[in-house]
């Protein structure tokens, strides 16, 4: 039913869009064909017969900024109600096509969504643009639905009408979160700008998915538009999530203590909601949204003082939080491309056991495929019978298996008998679930396989086609029933989508197909990469030299002459542009092909099932695919949570998917930046993110990888990918990464209940399970740009060592005087000023990790899988306060079911020389508990009590004043939370 709002809105546009004649549309309307009938309707724009060629454009904001000619809006009509405001905007003067054709009328409609959340809307009067919002059947999200209105709101929404222009104002402490005064609002056809001022030197996080430090620059242009080219430093990458937090710091006057200024903060957060292309430039005093098509949906998150996380909790539960993830996914999982049959893996799996490394899943890349194709597998290295085989041995020992499945798929050969049975292609030809071209013709790009094209899961047919294809896919691993285990997850890759060609160019040549890619493959000859990490040259300097060599000779062997960029020429000012999705007028700053908007994806004018044209829905294909992909393993694997991990993802991707940074480097630098990538995921609703461990492209060395090894162990995704061609980088190739990768594994299997508590706290509350110092220590001015350090929930502070040949690295501890940080290994406390920068011992097996004091973390004996972990004891690790104080909490399930039974969630408290625990909940927890070691106890205990029986197995340790329980089985032998008990000294 339609809310009461939604309709009074609706009666409201209709009113105003009779009344107001046809003038309102400067640009001229028949070059947009939209149905009239239906809001979620769409045909295509007239368009050549397929999807065409793009020509590379010289980006826009690289010219003579255009806007500065524009008249801005006047608001007439304006009705103001409890529930928002409603108003006309009108054109103030003649248009000026800065990029596009100027709208004379439109619709604001401001909801207070929220207590904390408001929604502003402009839209064209007649709802010609294509809108976001109205595409529930692709996207949905709470944000539609939680809607209260609410008399006691936190936020006042204020505006001038002529020209027009608002602000939105935080009422418990008068901050303005958003001003759009002093710059007029553009709002074309194909070119919208919506512009906020910014208080000086200000502090923002998100805008992803970009390979950038933490804290965005002010002076930056981040671009929204997925692309599959690998990593690009500081350009736009596969995923977009246009949200930002926004921290603001001010001098505490009450609180100086000596030279040592002290603030309070407070955050909100800004989401622009579309999935059309967009450029967000940050400036020094600015901020501008320059959108090349869509309407404006802005959503302000209130947020609130000194808690970051308010602010992210806010925003992610309005997207949706992510899903809990089955318990085995928190292992450690190893890939590579280039395990060419089952023996590899096999030989990868004895390595792991041989040398005692923790291993729970093993990946399998392109390898398994029959000629690359989605939902083979190739009869010979992969025979069903050494598959069913592996899977039995890896089922006995509860290890899993993750294939890859890109998004395009193969397109037959008509004249190869040999393809007719290639189900997936003729399958989704006859339930007409691909993407096409404006003509109606298939669209077909180049992908591993060759031609390939698209399924379109915006297409409610793609559910069934999706799921036939993945039950089919257990059957060619050889399984009878799904009740055989075959995969247990799915990585979903090249799903921005990426295509190696530009436009529809396989069109009528499927009689050629396979062909090969466009590009020789690493590892193919002629193309062996000779990259190594930073130093290398330094620490390894003979074999550097001749590897120097030969790539030199290679590269003069093979390189071409560049190619001939052909650059659009800009449409001259004030002069109406012509619409056009193929190169639209403004020019958006992307990375690939010389800024050709159909290099490396599908063109702009590849067409949805609906008719709505790609432009409009560009970013969000990732996130369709992990849906569909999610909907399809739920129903053929009932109530287990499917476990996805997609490259490309979009807002809200979190509730299906998992996601990885994607193709990095094997370079210290990428290593450094998966540290900002990780945590800025984190405040975006899909906090189980990791890096490919040791790099993805080049060949690791033994400093990198046992550095990356150990660090990526605190990852919430933690996986070691390699690509074709690099040399091995399992880690027990190199004795020090292997030892390196021992420790540190045998700490995250050991925090194993804390990480799945995290997961839990983040399902729940979309709380990030890594997080920036400043996250926990929201007042301290000096962490808003800490990215080299992070922390493990609020618990746990990693200082990962990130370049090549050193002993020591440097981390800030925070806090104040009275905050207490332990050492992970001995326990001492680590002595440090607050703000100084202290230098600590880092070996190279070694990775520093610090406790905080005033948390209690629950542990279980690690074991070599996270299911033989589970099977063990349990720990308390309480690491006291300076005012002897801790707390901690712990959640527990089956760790794999959607709808649960029952559960547990377990408080602990020490105070007062008591440690006590109750749990909520009914799930049985049966191990029992064996150890608690209590860190930062003042005094030696003479006795210690569990309930009323005194215990006699302990120890105080004087040198790092802990107390040392043990043995304490005896008395939990029913399990070591089922039911509530003291330990008191
Ligand atoms: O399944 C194999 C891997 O596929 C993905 O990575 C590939 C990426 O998607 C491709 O675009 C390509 O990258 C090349 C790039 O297009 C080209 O401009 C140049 O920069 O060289 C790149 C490397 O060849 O190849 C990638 C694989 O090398 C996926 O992200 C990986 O995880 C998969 O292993």
């Amino acid at each position: 039913m339609l809310p009461l709002r939604s309709f009074l809105v609706s009666v409201f546009a209709f009113f105003l869009s009779i009344c107001i004649p046809s003038f309102v549309f400067a640009q001229d309307a028949s070059t947009i064909i939209s149905s009239s009938t239906s809001s979620t309707t769409y045909r295509a724009l007239p368009t050549p017969s397929v999807a065409t060629l793009g020509i590379p454009q010289t980006p826009s904001d690289q010219e003579p900024y255009r806007g500065s000619n524009c008249p801005g809006y006047r608001a007439l009509n304006v009705s103001e109600s409890s529930s928002g405001v409603l108003a006309i905007l009108a054109l103030r003067g003649p248009p000026c096509y800065a990029y596009g054709n100027d709208y004379s009328h439109l619709l604001l409609n401001v909801s207070y969504d929220t207590v904390d959340r408001i929604h502003i809307s402009i839209s064209d009067l007649q709802g010609k643009q294509f809108r976001f919002t109205n595409r529930s059947d692709v996207w949905d999200a709470p944000l539609y639905h939680d809607l209260t209105h609410p008399s006691n709101r936190s936020y006042s929404f204020f505006y001038n009408s002529d020209p027009f222009e608002f602000w939105v104002v935080r009422t418990t402490d008068n901050e303005v979160l958003f001003d759009s005064r002093g710059h007029p609002l553009i709002f074309q056809d194909q070119y919208i700008e919506l512009t906020t001022n910014m208080v000086e030197n200000y502090n923002l996080y998100g805008l992803a998915e970009t390979v950038h430090g933490l804290r965005l620059g002010n002076n930056l242009t981040r671009t929204f538009w997925a692309n599959g080219d690998p990593t690009p430093l500081d350009h736009n990458a596969y995923g977009t999530h246009p949200f930002y937090l926004e921290q603001r710091y001010s001098p505490d006057r009450n609180a100086s203590s000596g030279n040592q200024t002290e603030y309070h903060s407070s955050s909100h957060g800004v989401l622009m909601l579309t999935a059309n292309g967009m450029e967000v430039q940050l400036r020094p005093n600015y901020l501008q949204y320059r959108m090349i098509g869509g309407v404006i949906d802005l959503y302000i998150y209130i947020g609130g003082s000194d808690d970051p996380k308010k602010t992210v909790s806010q925003f992610v539960k309005s997207i949706g939080t992510p899903s809990m993830q089955q318990y085995w996914t928190l292992g450690f999982h190893i890939s590579r491309w280039g395990y060419s049959n089952v023996s590899d893996i096999l030989d990868v799996r004895k390595g792991f056991s041989d040398f005692q490394i923790p291993v729970d899943t093993f990946w399998n890349d392109l390898d398994y495929m029959y000629m690359y194709r989605d939902f083979t597998v190739d009869p010979i290295s992969y025979s069903k019978d050494s598959m069913i085989d592996f899977f039995k041995s890896i089922e006995s020992t509860h290890q899993h298996y993750v294939p890859i499945i890109d998004a395009a798929i193969y397109a037959a050969n008509p004249n190869n008998k040999s393809d007719d049975s290639y189900y997936p292609y003729y399958k989704g030809i006859e339930d007409d679930v691909f993407i096409k071209n404006p003509n109606g013709s298939i669209y077909v790009g180049n992908v591993w396989p060759g031609y390939t094209v698209f399924p379109d899961f915006t297409n409610p047919a793609s559910s069934t086609y999706w799921k036939d294809c993945l039950l089919n896919l257990t059957h060619d691993f050889g399984a009878n029933s799904t009740s055989f285990p075959t995969y247990t997850g799915l990585w979903i890759d090249m799903n921005e989508p990426t295509s190696f060609c530009v436009g529809s160019c396989g069109s009528g040549r499927l009689d050629e197909n396979p062909v090969h890619v466009a590009f020789v493959l690493e590892g193919e000859t002629n193309n062996v990469v000779y990259t190594y990490p930073e130093g290398f040259n330094i620490t390894n300097a003979t074999e550097y030299s001749s590897i120097y060599t030969s790539s030199l000779s290679q590269y003069h062997a093979t390189a071409t002459s560049s190619l001939e960029i052909v650059k659009a020429s800009p449409t001259p000012m004030n002069v109406k542009p012509e619409y056009n999705i193929n190169n639209p007028p403004y020019a958006l700053s992307i990375e690939q092909g010389n800024g050709d908007l159909a290099n490396e994806g599908l063109s702009t004018n590849a067409t949805y099932f609906d008719g709505t044209v790609r432009y409009n829905l560009f970013n969000i294909y990732g996130y369709g695919m992990a849906k569909a992909t999610y909907g399809a393993l739920s129903s053929i694997y009932e109530n287990k949570r499917p476990f996805i991990l997609s490259r490309s993802t979009f807002l809200s991707s979190g509730r299906y998917a998992a996601h990885w940074l994607g193709d990095n480097y094997s370079l210290w630098s990428n290593m450094f930046f998966s540290i900002p990538g990780m945590l800025t995921f984190n405040m975006l609703g899909l906090p189980m993110v990791g890096a490919d461990a040791c790099g993805f492209m080049g060949n690791t060395d033994e400093d990198l990888c046992s550095r990356w090894m150990a660090m990526a162990a605190f990852s919430p995704f933690f996986r070691n990918h390699n690509s074709l061609g690099s040399i091995s980088q399992e880690p027990y190739r190199w004795e020090s990464v292997a030892e390196s990768s021992r420790r540190a594994m045998s700490i995250r299997y050991s925090l194993l209940p804390y990480w799945y508590t995290l997961m839990k706290d983040a399902h729940s509350d979309g709380f990030p399970m890594l997080r920036a110092l400043f996250f926990e220590f929201p007042n301290e001015k000096n962490l808003a740009a800490v990215d080299r350090q992070f922390m493990v929930g609020d618990a746990l502070l990693i200082t990962p060592v990130l370049e090549p040949n050193v002993s020591h690295v440097q981390g800030v501890f925070p806090g104040n005087s009275s905050t207490k940080w332990y050492d992970w290994y001995n326990h001492t406390v680590i002595e440090r000023q607050p703000g100084e920068n202290v230098t600590l011992y880092a070996p190279l097996e070694h990775i520093n990790v610090a406790i905080r004091g005033g948390k209690i973390i629950p542990l279980q004996v690690p074991a070599l899988t996270t299911y033989e972990t589970r099977q063990n004891p349990f720990n308390l690790l309480v690491a006291l306060d300076s005012n002897e104080f801790s707390e901690g909490t712990m959640y527990t399930d089956d760790g794999e079911s959607i709808t649960q039974n029952s559960t547990l969630t377990t408080k602990f408290l020490c105070s007062s020389n008591r440690l006590s625990i109750s749990s909520v909940g009914d799930y049985h927890v049966q191990n029992p508990l064996a150890n608690v070691t209590v860190l930062g106890l003042s005094q030696a205990p003479n006795k210690v009590k569990i309930q009323n029986s005194e215990i006699h197995t302990f120890s105080y340790i004087n040198a790092t004043r802990e107390l040392v329980i043990t043995n304490l089985e005896n008395y939990t032998m029913n399990g070591a939370f089922s039911s509530n008990w003291t330990i008191s000294w």
